[in-house]
């Protein structure tokens, strides 16, 4: 026994799986299906794409999978709720019965497995994610700040396409003023630097007993936590591609880690049953006593994926470019030692190794953990990041400095210097406003930095 509960038990052996996946086909991705997901091209185009084994294609679009995800949707609200409720009942029969209204410290204690899910942010990740619990029969209601976005929705429904579903879910949709009633399980789906107001709207409607999912990159929870409370707070970590195309239609583009826990570690029957809710969307997801380690793991990454938006070239082109590696580890060493500073200890996941990027690795497992990356992005059919995408197709400001602020800011309560973090985030802040090209260059320019001093 290693201590943990038995839904844990599962988690390494489901990361292995995932790092077997790892080493399947590569698909050959560019920009030019990054501009087509913002409907530049037809989607046709990104099929033809595909590798010449159709059975692996690029990894991610296989028809069994096809299959299996029909065949979840096919399966009744009724019969959904009987296992999970079964799966519940083996694990704390006695939470079934009490719910405790109107106590925020029972929240965790509370198993809430009906109700309707409320998604705040139905874009990219809010909108996938929807329209999962949807197909499973969860019922599940949107808000979304984007008037046109929740009008097309209402008259047209969801429609998500890509290689794993392309189908339409209809579902209630609301500007957050339009919004009554409260929820007990909601999900959190804005952009970074949209928490602290999201999450502020969102209060009103979260019932006492409740909580709150961060389906975000980023440290959102410490946020939200502030706002509604820890207890209310859920940590959440989801590393799959998903794009916002256009009014009421967005693009699912591959597999990607999904990862739930409580933040401080414990079981709970509230995090086991958001465990098995995300299983119907992510059969690997993972439930983790170490919540904060994927996210940090995630905002070593992301830096990674910063320093990628610096270009205009795809995630997997940026990673595969030899040259640049040494910087871009170094950029990743520097996250890592903040995280290191701060007592978290970052997970593996979709590639990314920590220890690959921790001091004095060996560069075996360094190009290994790039590699590993740059088959992981090769395979989703989301070539650029969501970064890159604010930058150059939607033209507004990024998360940058929501992401990468509490990395700076840790380092130097900790003492720990982050001057290229620093960098990028002053580069990308002049690419915003217009100021700096996307290019190649501004690698270049990174690592003369580094260099210079
Ligand atoms: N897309 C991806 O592949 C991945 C994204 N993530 C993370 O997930 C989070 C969500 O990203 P993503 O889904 O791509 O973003 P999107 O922009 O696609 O979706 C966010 C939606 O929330 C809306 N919104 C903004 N402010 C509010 C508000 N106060 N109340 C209600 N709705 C609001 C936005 O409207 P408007 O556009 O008008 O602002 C938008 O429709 C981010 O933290 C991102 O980094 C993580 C992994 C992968
Ligand atoms: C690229 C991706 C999907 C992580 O793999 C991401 O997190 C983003 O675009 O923000």
């Amino acid at each position: 026994m290693d201590g943990r509960e038995p839904g844990r038990r599962g988690e390494a052996a489901q990361l292995v799986e995932r790092a077997e996946d790892l080493r399947q086909g590569a698909g050959d991705r560019s920009r030019r299906l990054a501009r087509l997901l913002d409907g530049k091209l037809p989607l046709d185009a990104a099929r033809r794409h595909r590798t010449a084994d159709p059975a692996k294609a690029d990894g991610r679009f296989r028809p069994d999978e096809r299959d299996e995800c029909r065949h979840a949707a096919r399966l009744s609200r009724r019969r959904q709720f009987r296992r999970l409720l079964r799966k519940v009942r083996r694990r704390d029969g006695s939470a079934l019965g009490g719910r405790r209204r109107g106590d925020p410290r029972a929240a965790r204690g509370s198993v809430v497995v009906s109700g309707p899910i409320l998604i705040w942010g139905a874009g990219a990740i809010g909108g996938t994610l929807a329209a999962a619990f949807a197909r499973t029969g969860e019922e599940v209601v949107l808000v979304d700040a984007a008037a046109d976005h929740v009008m097309a929705i209402e008259a047209h429904g969801l429609t998500i396409e890509g290689p794993i579903f392309g189908d339409t879910v209809r579902l209630p949709a609301f500007t957050p003023e339009a919004l009554r009633g409260t929820f007990e399980r909601t999900f959190l789906c804005v952009k970074a630097h949209h928490t602290n107001a999201a999450i502020r709207a969102l209060k009103p409607h979260l019932a006492e007993d409740g909580f709150v999912v961060s389906a975000q990159n980023g440290l959102n929870e410490r946020v939200i936590a502030d706002t509604v409370g820890a207890e209310r707070t859920v940590g959440c970590f989801v590393n799959f591609g998903a794009d916002y195309l256009a009014p009421g239609h967005v693009h699912y583009s591959g597999h990607g880690a999904v990862v739930v826990g409580e933040l401080d570690g414990s079981a709970s029957p509230r995090i086991d049953a958001l465990y098995a809710l995300m299983q119907r969307f992510e059969p690997k997801a993972v439930l983790t006593d170490n919540i904060w380690g994927y996210l940090w793991g995630k905002l070593v990454y992301g830096t990674l994926l910063f320093a990628t938006a610096l270009t205009d070239d795809s995630i997997a082109d940026v990673l595969d470019e030899r040259r640049f590696r040494p910087l871009l580890t170094r950029l990743a060493q520097e996250v890592g030692a903040v995280a290191d500073a701060a007592g978290v200890k970052p997970e593996p996941f979709d590639g990314f190794d920590p220890l690959a990027f921790s001091p004095g690795a060996d560069k075996e497992r360094t190009e290994r953990s790039f590699d590993d990356m740059v088959a992981h992005n090769r395979r989703s059919e989301k070539s650029h990041s969501g970064i890159w995408r604010d930058l150059a197709i939607r033209k507004r400001a990024t998360e940058v400095d929501a992401q990468l602020g509490p990395i700076v800011s840790t380092g130097h309560a900790h003492g720990v210097p982050t001057p290229l973090t620093e960098r990028v985030v002053a580069m990308i802040h002049e690419i915003e406003t217009g100021d700096r090209p996307l290019d190649f260059a501004n690698l270049s320019e990174l690592e003369n930095l580094e260099t210079a001093r």
